[in-house]
């Protein structure tokens, strides 16, 4: 499976700023569960609210037929007789009793013959006209509100009714009073509707409350949508809400604190190499005639937090904990794809040094990052260079012979680094096969000092010569200490005089520049020869 680019840069973007994204993760997982248990508890109090409203209305309307209901009985007595000025101001003598109740009427054979309005009989006309199929129904009717429908409710005696009508507008004003906001429905024989639902649209979706009278004459509900419970969450219950967010960032930005703790050294040097901490830097290394002709790779830390730590200051830390082995891997992998890249830029046999340390020289590890190393340029390009320091002792249990032995047939030299400083150095040239030799450059910046004892780099120079070992001279900072080495035919010099550890792009600006000024050099001569 390959993996693009872009899944790359996610990947490599979540590895660089895990433990923000974690912390951001916490954060949101706390964001969550409280939002979470406040819609929760918004919807249980938007819903107990709907029902105490729904009661209220149910009650209020309730009170208002059972006007009605008296208003009819009151008026099912006059039903036998025929509607006589005494009948009609009985009518309304009933219909003035009862607040909440409009008209009171004498219905036979579905026209309306007697009522509180009038002092005489109805005629039958389309206007007197009435369809009775319930007992509670809405209508419109000519004579009482041609444009509104109307509420009425009535009672039977033989083929006649006594029917109270109710103003909608009175109910509506009812719905509106208790439900505010939530939308309330009354709905008739569940059939006809009267709906009081200005703010919110009306929806089919969403919780269903519904209340059914004393007598199942009618029922009061509400459907409450999503869009309801968030605006009630919001506009109730907003401290808490802010309290969780606040809370969220609390926790968030302590998890981060957490995470980023100081921990042991150990940890934090193990957690710096997860995250691709440490950076190769290039030292060069000149020729007799000045010119770059390798490097030495210069290991530093960057620290998220406390920026560039020099090696002295880790490098003892992780050869104890081990961690040197893969730090040396990292180093290599990421000098091999800068020169792999610019490879046009280097002098074949491109002089190539690494520190290694005695811990590294018990296995073939650093055998294999050699192999790999070696094995993506063409043959005589690079010569990789091992560095072997005297800081500490190299126990020769037989593993460091077999891993010189082999880097040996791989092409890879040794160095004997800080020659004369240690206790053994004697004993490593005659033990390892040592190729290369660094004079030390405590010994080199004795040079031009009044009590420079010469004879030291003399001797390690004619030692050299005699076993037919090449020197490097390190630490070489000044114009007299050069041209005192050059005098001793020494073959490579490293120094501050040339160049301090820079980046690899840097250090490949470099050599770019100089294999520009070569080529332009080899036109010049080839011209004038
Ligand atoms: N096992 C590994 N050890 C490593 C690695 N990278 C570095 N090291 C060891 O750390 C020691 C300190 O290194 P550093 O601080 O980088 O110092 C090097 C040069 O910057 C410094 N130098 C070079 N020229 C001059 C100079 O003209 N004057 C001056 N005062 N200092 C100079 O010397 C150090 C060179 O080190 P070396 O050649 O290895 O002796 C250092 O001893 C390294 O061993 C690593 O990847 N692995």
């Amino acid at each position: 499976m390959t993996l693009t680019c872009k899944s790359w840069f996610i990947i490599r973007f979540a590895i660089r700023y895990k433990h923000f994204l974690l912390a951001v993760l916490l954060g949101l997982s706390v964001l969550a569960f409280g939002l979470g248990g406040i819609y929760l508890h918004a919807r249980g109090s938007l819903e107990s609210l709907v029902n105490e409203k729904s009661n209220i209305a149910s009650a209020l309307l309730q009170n208002t037929m059972d006007e009605a209901h008296i208003a009819v009985n009151k008026a099912t007595p006059l039903l036998g007789a025929a509607c006589t000025p005494a009948t009609a101001e009985e009518l309304k003598r009933i219909s003035v009793l009862s607040p909440n109740i409009r008209t009171i009427n004498l219905v036979k054979d579905d026209y309306v013959y007697c009522s509180s309005l009038f002092s005489r009989t109805l005629k039958k006309n389309a206007n007197t006209h009435i369809s009775i199929d319930n007992r509670l129904f809405l209508a419109t009717h000519n004579y009482f509100n041609p444009n509104e429908n109307i509420l009425f409710l009535s009672s039977k005696a033989g083929d006649r009714y006594a029917i109270a009508s109710i103003d909608v507008h009175y109910i509506k004003k009812t719905l509106k009073t208790i439900g505010q906001k939530i939308p309330l429905t009354v709905t008739l024989n569940n059939q006809q509707r009267v709906t009081y639902n200005t703010f919110y649209s009306e929806t089919k979706n969403g919780t269903l409350i519904a209340l059914n009278s004393r007598d199942d004459e009618f029922t009061i509900s509400s459907r409450i949508s999503q869009q309801m419970y968030l605006d009630y969450m919001l506009s109730h219950l907003y401290i808490p809400i802010y309290l969780c967010i606040i809370i969220a960032i609390i926790i968030s930005i302590n998890g981060y604190r957490q995470l980023k703790r100081p921990r042991s050294p150990q940890e934090e040097l193990r957690r710096a190499v997860e995250d691709n901490e440490f950076l190769p830097y290039l030292q060069p290394i000149v020729n007799h005639q000045g010119r770059i002709c390798g490097a030495e790779i210069l290991m530093r830390w960057h620290h998220p937090n406390q920026g560039f730590i020099m090696p002295d200051l880790f490098i003892p830390l992780a050869e104890d904990t081990g961690l040197i082995t893969i730090m040396t891997t990292q180093m290599l992998t990421s000098v091999k794809s800068y020169l792999l890249q610019n490879q046009h830029y280097l002098p074949d046999g491109f002089h190539l040094a690494i520190n290694i340390s005695p811990g590294q020289c018990n296995d073939l590890l650093f055998y294999n990052d050699c192999l790999s190393f070696m094995s993506v340029f063409p043959e005589g390009k690079v010569k990789l260079v091992a560095e072997l320091t005297e800081r500490e002792f190299i126990e020769d249990t037989g593993n460091a012979a077999l891993l010189f032995e082999k880097l040996h047939n791989l092409g890879v030299q040794i160095a004997l680094d800080d020659f004369g400083t240690g206790h053994s150095s004697l004993a490593y040239i005659n033990q390892f096969n040592i190729d290369i030799i660094k004079i030390d450059k405590s010994f080199t910046h004795l040079i031009g000092s009044v009590d420079m004892p010469s004879h030291i780099v003399d001797n390690v120079v004619d030692l050299a010569n005699r076993l037919n070992i090449d020197v490097v001279a390190e630490g070489v900072e000044n114009a007299t200490q050069e041209a005192y080495l050059k005098l001793r035919n020494i073959q490579f010099f490293q120094g501050y005089f040339y160049d301090k550890p820079i980046p690899p792009a840097v250090f490949i600006e470099k050599m770019q520049q100089q294999s520009d000024r070569q080529a332009r050099l080899s036109a010049d001569l080839s011209l004038n020869g």
